[in-house]
Parts: structure tokens; sequence; C-alpha cells
């Protein structure tokens, strides 16, 4: 207390000393209602440092600075009321009166092509407040395979002078790059480690595997504008406002309940009277967007169920962005293919639409392909959404998860024009939801005691139709109890008590019916009781005569029956053992079988009715439980039900024509149908030339350099420079010389002259080289620009054929003939291992690998694709090993076996 007392001295003393200054009076107070404190907590000497040091500064400044603390709450005010002006003036008066506003939610396409266009904009680096985020890559993503490529590229030339030899064997090498880095930096150890880490394998033929390990890493996040902090930036002069917004929506579901989801939202603004500048906007992002997938097929399917519940465009999903098909890649008799083409463009077109409306016809047209597996069904249907340019909606109708809502939804949730690809229409388990009630009520009324015989005896439906009695009691309780529940207070309405009465009559008939299958159980215990005690009386008989055939035990029975079977009914069972069952007995069987199956089921649920509603009514029956599979009834709904969309184009695929019933097949729902078979000769041959056109090589334009040791093919983009294969009207023709100027005006063909490149001394001309010379030649790569390295590096590659030599190729320019190339190896030092295909080659290949392949049509163009996709680069190779593999496959399929000799495949 002394100190404190000294404290306010002290202060007051300094009031004294200040007391020209009339702003005193507030420190004055300040330091008198500090003062306690610092008595508390500083020693004297500081307090008195402190003080005076506040003397100091108050005389220095003229006015006490404690005083500002007093201004703290009088700024903050002032604060609060400004915020509240602009909110009023800028936001209430400015924003609403002078700007435009466009909402856009992220269920909309357009949400997703604003985002991706502002992920790419300059200033989107700038700005401070971002959110990353990692995109997802796809398979089609060509830029990210080549930086992937061409780092493996680099890994493998880093290895590849570390190579010495070992043809067979595949080896892992480390690269022998080295770490120049100071290996304190941890960073550049770890790089150094990752490296290690990434060294490619090499295959024995010197090729280095590629390596995707570090691809992820290698691919920067984009950067997208964060939530709730606005975003500007301006477009074609005008300045816009970006905010992204962020909500929980709750959902209510029939059969889920209560969900939240995550909502969000783009409000773009502008300032001006008209939101013209923001549609101007929105239009250019859809078609930036649509520009960067001109070449695309959009494939979407049914979203997760969990999804669907919301509606709308929640119920499908984008799954990939596939690159077009081109039409001349789907192998198909030409007549077919163009009578599709020309049908969907007729009904694709404008005035259809008007035509089918003005004469009451529903717009739909339906296309249904089939044919067995792997024979082009589902690539034709890609190719024709590739031509049309419309995203494909894929449905299989073998997804478990699939209701008939579902596909009631999927349908009405469908864009103006598209594809809408139904696949394996057989297989769906198309259960006429009439005959599965009909066997089902047979069942019952057949378990309630009457004899009538059902047509279906599955003991699993037995089961099934009392649990779903069961379950209908208890959701009818439930509903009534809601019912209730809402009309408390109330009059009982004619509503409630129509339940009310439906509840007990189902309640009784449930009972009724366990009741009868215990009593038949107890029944049928009395008999077997009386055939039991039945051998006892017996025993009293007189014994069979000896010699007689002694009873056995009915071991038959006791196995179908399960029960034991006493020596009794052994002995009652002989006669029955001797003559064959009659139907009434099996009847009886079956139902004995049944009953004891139903047995534990009806006992609970008989006496533990409440458990069974704990156990069940919990939750309400989903749709899922009442509705799952799709009947007959509910497709053809789906596909031309009053509220089914109009405008798209359904394919239906199927490898079972011969099971869909009649009713999917009328017009207006199938409209054209196309036979797709196994692979005829005729399109084999067109199949292995589109495996391996890209290959070819104008012999013109292919030039050998020798530097040194070392000899380098290059060709001047001799593939885009010739006619693609085919001779349908689609592809064009090629020419006999194959130098593809069969399509081609006298101007092209002079341009495409000038374009070959000057013929230099050193230089083959692979057209002085025959047929057959190049047949037997070797090559191991056919690219546009292939290096071909000395011997010993090529020693790894395997021999295919014998190897030609380029000083063999100059000769026969000088002498003007042909030349047998095997025999002059030895002669030159330098050997040429890569022999381009021309396309004469090729077509001559062609020929005589579909002439291997059986003309009775029993391998599939997937089939056959597979076997050429294995030697992709080879088509040589291809037609020396078709024998061996076409044995393998047809002895495969002879003998239904599904596994392939390895060697032949
Ligand atoms: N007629 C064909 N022309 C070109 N390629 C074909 C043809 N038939 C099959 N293919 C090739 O075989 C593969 C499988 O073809 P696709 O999926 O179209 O067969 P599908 O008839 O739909 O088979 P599934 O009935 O099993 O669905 C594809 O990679 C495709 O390129």
């Amino acid at each position: 207390s002394t100190d404190s007392g000294e404290a306010i001295n002290i202060t007051t003393t300094t009031i004294n000393d200040t007391t020209q200054a009339p702003t005193m009076l507030l420190p004055d107070n300040l330091l008198a209602s500090l003062s306690p404190m610092l008595d508390m907590y500083l020693p004297p000497a500081v307090r008195d440092f402190l003080v005076s040091c506040h003397r100091a500064i108050t005389s220095w400044l003229g006015f006490d600075p404690t005083i500002l603390l007093s201004l703290g709450p009088i700024v903050w005010a002032a604060k609060r009321l400004w915020s509240e002006v602009k909110m009023l003036l800028v936001e209430d008066i400015i924003c609403n009166w002078f700007t435009a506003r466009v909402e856009v939610g992220d269920d909309d396409p357009i949400f997703i092509h604003i985002m991706r266009w502002v992920a790419v904009q300059p200033n989107s680096a700038k700005t401070r407040f971002l959110q990353a985020d990692t995109i997802a890559g796809s398979a089609d993503d060509h830029d990210e395979d080549d930086e992937a490529g061409a780092a493996a590229a680099a890994g493998a030339a880093a290895v590849k002078t570390a190579i010495t030899t070992s043809a067979t064997s595949v080896s892992t090498s480390t690269s022998t790059t080295n770490n120049t880095t100071d290996p304190s930096n941890t960073t550049a150890a770890a790089a150094a480690k990752n490296k290690k880490k990434q060294a490619p394998t090499i295959l024995p033929n010197g090729e280095a595997c590629l390596n995707f390990s570090t691809h992820k890493h290698q691919k920067p996040p984009r950067f997208l504008p964060a939530v709730n902090v606005p975003y500007t930036f301006t477009f074609a002069g005008t300045y816009f406002w970006l905010n992204r917004t962020r909500s929980n929506i709750a959902h209510q579901s029939e059969w889920r309940g209560l969900s939240m989801r995550r909502e969000e939202n783009l409000v773009i603004t502008c300032v001006g009277f008209s939101a013209g500048p923001i549609k101007h906007f929105i239009q250019f992002t859809k078609e930036w967007n649509h520009n960067r997938q001109a070449a695309t097929t959009v494939v979407r399917r049914p979203a997760r169920p969990e999804m669907r519940i919301y509606g709308g465009r929640h119920v499908w999903t984008e799954v990939a962005d596939r690159p077009i098909r081109p039409m001349d890649t789907v192998v198909l008799d030409e007549k077919q293919k163009l009578m599709v083409l020309q049908d969907m463009n007729e009904y694709l077109h404008r005035d259809t639409a008007q035509w089918y409306g003005e004469r009451g016809i529903p717009l739909r047209r339906g296309y249904l392909f089939h044919g067995p597996p792997g024979t082009g069904k589902t690539s034709l249907s890609f190719a024709l959404a590739g031509v049309f340019g419309l995203d494909i909606f894929v449905i299989s109708l073998l997804d478990q998860n699939l209701t008939e809502d579902d596909l009631g939804m999927l349908f009405t949730n469908l864009p103006r024009r598209c594809v809408v690809l139904l696949e394996d229409i057989d297989t769906a388990g198309l259960v006429n939801r009439k005959d599965e009630t009909d066997e089902e009520s047979s069942s019952s009324s057949e378990s309630s005691g009457s004899d009538a015989g059902g047509s279906s005896d599955s003991d699993d439906d037995y089961l099934m139709s009392e649990k779903k009695r069961a379950l209908e009691v208890i959701f009818l309780e439930g509903k009534l109890a809601r019912k209730k529940r809402k009309g408390k207070g109330k009059q009982v309405t004619a509503e409630q008590e129509a339940l009310e009465k439906e509840v007990a009559e189902k309640l009784a008939a449930l009972k009724e019916m366990l009741k009868e299958g215990n009593d038949e159980e107890k029944a049928d215990e009395t008999v077997t009781d009386e055939k039991n005690t039945t051998p006892e009386k017996e025993k009293q008989k007189p014994a069979a005569p000896e010699g007689e055939e002694k009873p056995t035990s009915s071991a038959d029975d006791a196995r179908e029956t399960g029960e034991k079977i006493t020596k009794q009914e052994s002995s009652s069972t002989t006669d029955k053992k001797k003559k064959p069952m009659t139907a009434k007995e099996k009847k009886h069987k079956k139902k004995q079988k049944r009953k004891r199956m139903s047995k534990t089921f009806a006992a609970t649920t008989l006496h533990n009715l409440d458990l069974v509603r704990r156990q069940y009514g919990r939750r309400r029956p989903s749709p899922y439980d009442r509705e799952r599979g799709i009947s007959l009834s509910g497709l053809l709904n789906a596909i031309d039900g009053v509220a089914s969309h109009e405008g798209r184009v359904l394919i239906m695929t199927t490898n079972k024509p011969e099971k869909l019933d009649e009713a999917l097949l009328r017009p207006g729902r199938v409209d054209i149908q196309i036979a797709f078979l196994n692979a005829t000769q005729e399109q084999v041959r067109e199949l292995f030339e589109r495996m391996y056109e890209a290959d070819v090589v104008n012999p013109a334009t292919v030039t050998f350099t020798q530097v040194g040791n070392k000899v380098t093919a290059s060709t001047t983009s001799a593939a885009t420079t010739l006619p693609p294969v085919g001779h349908s009207p689609h592809t064009g023709v090629a020419s006999p010389d194959g130098t593809g100027t069969g399509t081609g005006t006298t101007a092209e063909k002079d341009e495409e002259k000038q374009q070959q490149p000057p013929i230099d001394p050193k230089i083959v001309d692979l057209k002085l080289l025959d047929d057959n010379n190049l047949r037997k030649s070797s090559i191991s790569s056919c690219s546009s620009d292939a290096t071909v390295i000395g011997e010993e590096d090529n020693a790894a590659a395997p021999p295919l054929v014998p190897i030609i030599t380029a000083a063999a190729a100059a000769t026969a320019k000088d002498k003007g003939k042909q030349q047998e190339p095997a025999e002059e190896k030895t002669e030159s030092p330098v050997p040429l291992h890569i022999t381009p295909l021309t396309r004469q080659e090729l077509q001559k290949i062609a020929r005589e690998f579909s002439l291997r392949i059986p003309a009775s049509q029993i391998l599939s163009p997937a089939e056959i694709q597979g076997f050429l996709l294995r030697r992709k680069k080879d088509p040589r190779r291809a037609l020396a090993e078709v024998d061996k593999w076409v044995e393998e496959l047809v002895k495969a399929k002879e003998s239904k076996s599904k596994i392939l000799d390895a060697k032949a495949i």
C-alpha cells in the first residue's frame, strides 16, 4: 500500500509539472488507474524510468500519447458507420443500379468452361488468393505422354551408351549421369536419389521402358479463384468481378432421408446497365472450350446413385473425353454404314423436328446393333457420335444400381441432341414384372395350403414372399403412424380408416399364412409320428418269410430331406423305393422342404413381429429394395414413354438378338437393325492395312545419309503425302503404283514431286529396291525419322529377316538391276536395318494375311486387331506368325477353351 501511495504521488507530481498542457487530465486518470499494476509488477526503478519517459514524450509532443487509446473506440465506431454507408451506397445502390450480374451454378457446364478459361489466364498467376487444383489427366492427354516419353527417352539415351550387349536378358541399368552438385545439399541429394529410382528398364533390343513415376509431379496444378474472394479480370475492354461462393444445401429424399450437398455458384458482375458483356463472355468461354474439345467425343455415364437423387444435371457424369473415332476405322459393309449415316443425318436435320411435330409423331429414332462380341457395335456407335459431333450417353442395363426410376430420370435429362448407347439389352434381367408377380402369387397361394401347384417352385421366392408381406405391413404401419401424428387432435379421416383396415387385413393375412404353415408343419409331424408308430404295430405282425428281400435304408430320401430315417421308416419305404414317386408325392416332398426352410422365419415373424419391425422398420424400404433391376415395361417406358425425351438417337446393342422381346423391336423403338458378323477375309485385309498404313513411306521421300559409321534414314512426312488406304467412297482409292496419286490432281502431283529432297551421292534410292528385296529385308522400325546405329548397337535387336546393306542398294542403283540382299551382308561395313514399308508391299502382305484367316468367319475383328496390336510395328512378323495363331485359336474355339498357347498369342 505504501508503494501505491508513492505512485499516486509521483503521478500527481507529473501532472503538476505539466500544468500548461490542457490535455493532461486524461493521462492523469490513465496513469492513476495503471499505477497499482505498475507497483505490483515492476520494480520501483523501472517504474520511475517509465514515468519519466512518459513525461518526456508528453512534453515533447505537446500532448499525452495515451489519449490515443481513448480514441480507439471512436475510430472503431466511425469505421463501422462507414462500412454500413459503403454497403448501402456501393452494394445496394451502385451494384444494384449500375451493374449487371449473372449467376452460374456448379451443375452447369458453363461453370467448368469459365473455370477452365480463368485457370489459363496470365493474371490468375498474379492474384494473391487462389485455389490450387490438381488436373486429372486422361490417357489421351498427348502432351503429358510426350513429356514422359521424352524424359524416358532422355534416360534411355543416357543408359544406351552404358549397354554392353546382353541381348537376351532384361536388365535394369542405373543412369550414369554424374551428380556434380554439393552432396550436402539435401534437395539435390533427394533429386539424385529419385533419379536413381527412375532409371529405366532396358529391353533386350535396347529400348528403354517409359517411366511415369514422376509424371504427376511434373504436371503443375492449375489455379482457380478462391472461394469468397473476388477475382477481377478484363475481357473485351470490360472489367469483370468473379465471385465464387459456396454453400451447403439440405436435400430430403424418399429413401435416403436428409442429406447435405455442397453447392458452388459463380457470380459474374460488370459495370453497366446490360448483362450483354457477361453473356458475350460466357458465349466466348463456351466456344473456347468447344474449340479445345473439337476433336473429341464426350462420354457420359449415369452418376453415382447418391448423386442421382439430386436430379437434373446430377444424373449424368462425364467419364471420358475420347478422340473422335473416324468412321473409316470401323470395318463394316459400306452399304450398311452409309444407310445408318444417311438415316441419322436426315433424322438430326433441323426441319425433321418440325415435320414430325406437324404429324404428331414423336421425334425418336432407334437402332439395334446386334452380333457376336468384338465385332464393332460400340465402335460404330462412337464413330457415329463423332461424325455428328454429339455427346454419347452410355447406359449398361447390367448396372446393378440402376432402377426403373433411375432409367426414366436418365432419359428425361438428356440434351436436345445426343446419342444414347444402351448396352447389353438382352442380359439386363429384363424381368416382366407381371410374370414375376404371377409367380409370386402362385407360390404364396401354394404356401397357404391350396393344392394348386405354382409354376415356380423356387424356395427363395417362397421365403421372399413372406418377407415382402412382412415388410409391406411394416411400411403401411409406418405410413399410418405418420398420418396419425400429422392429424393429431383432428378427426380421424376416411383415408386413415382405410389405411388402418388395410394394415389389419394384411397383418391378419400374413399371420394366417404363417400359422397355416406351422399347422401344416405340425400336421406333417403328426403324420410322421404315426408313420413312426406304424412299424411298431408291424413288428407284431409275422416276420417276412426268409429269402424275401430285406428292406434297406432309403438313402436317397434321407439325403434329400436331411432327416434321420429310422429303421422302421426304412422298412415302410421299401415299397416306395420299388416304384417311382408319383407327382403328388413329389409335390408333397417339395412342400415339406419349403416349410422346413421357412420355419425359422415363420417362427420369428409370428412370435416376434416386433423384432422384425425393429429390424426392417428402421428405415423405409428404399427403391433399391423394391425395384432393383429393369423390367421390360420399365425399359419401354423409359425409351418411349410420355415423359421420354425427344430428339435423341438411341442405339441398343446386344449379342443375343433372339432373346429380345418383340415389343422392344417394333418400329418406333428400333427403326434400323444392323447385323455385325465376324470378320470376312476382305475385312481382315482392311483391318490389316489400317493397322500399318501410318507406317507406309513413299520411297521417293526416304533418304539414307551416311555420316562416318552411321546411317540415318529420314523421310519428308511421307505418310501425309499419301492418300489413306481403303477403297470406300470415304477413303478414296489408292493408286496401283502405291504412290497415292490416284486421287490427287496434276497440280498436287507436281507439288509432291517438288517436295522431294535433292539426291545426294550417298543417298540410297529405295525405288530401286524391288518388292521382293523389301519383303525379305529386315524392318525394326518404320518411323518417319529413324536413326540407324552401328552393328554392335543393334546386336540386341532380334534378326527377323536377312539384312540388306546400303552399299548393295547403291550398287543396284549403279547397275540398274535388282540385288539379292542376303548375301551382301559380309561385303558391306554399314548394315542397313531399317527397311521402310511401301504401300505396294503393305497391300501385298495384307492380302496374303487375309487369305491365311479362315473364310468361315470364325474370328472377330477384335481378335484380329488384338493379334495385330501385339505386332504393331512389324507387319512382316504378323504375316509370319499368323498361321500358328489361327491354328491355336481355332483349336481353342473348337474345344471351347478360353486359354491360348502363350507362344501363339
Ligand atoms: N468392325 C470393326 N472395325 C474396326 N475395329 C473393330 C471392329 N470390330 C471390332 N473392332 C475392334 O475391336 C475392339 C472391340 O470392338 P467393339 O467394342 O466395338 O465391339 P462390340 O461389338 O461392341 O463388342 P461387345 O459386344 O463385346 O460390346 C475395338 O477396339 C475395335 O477397334
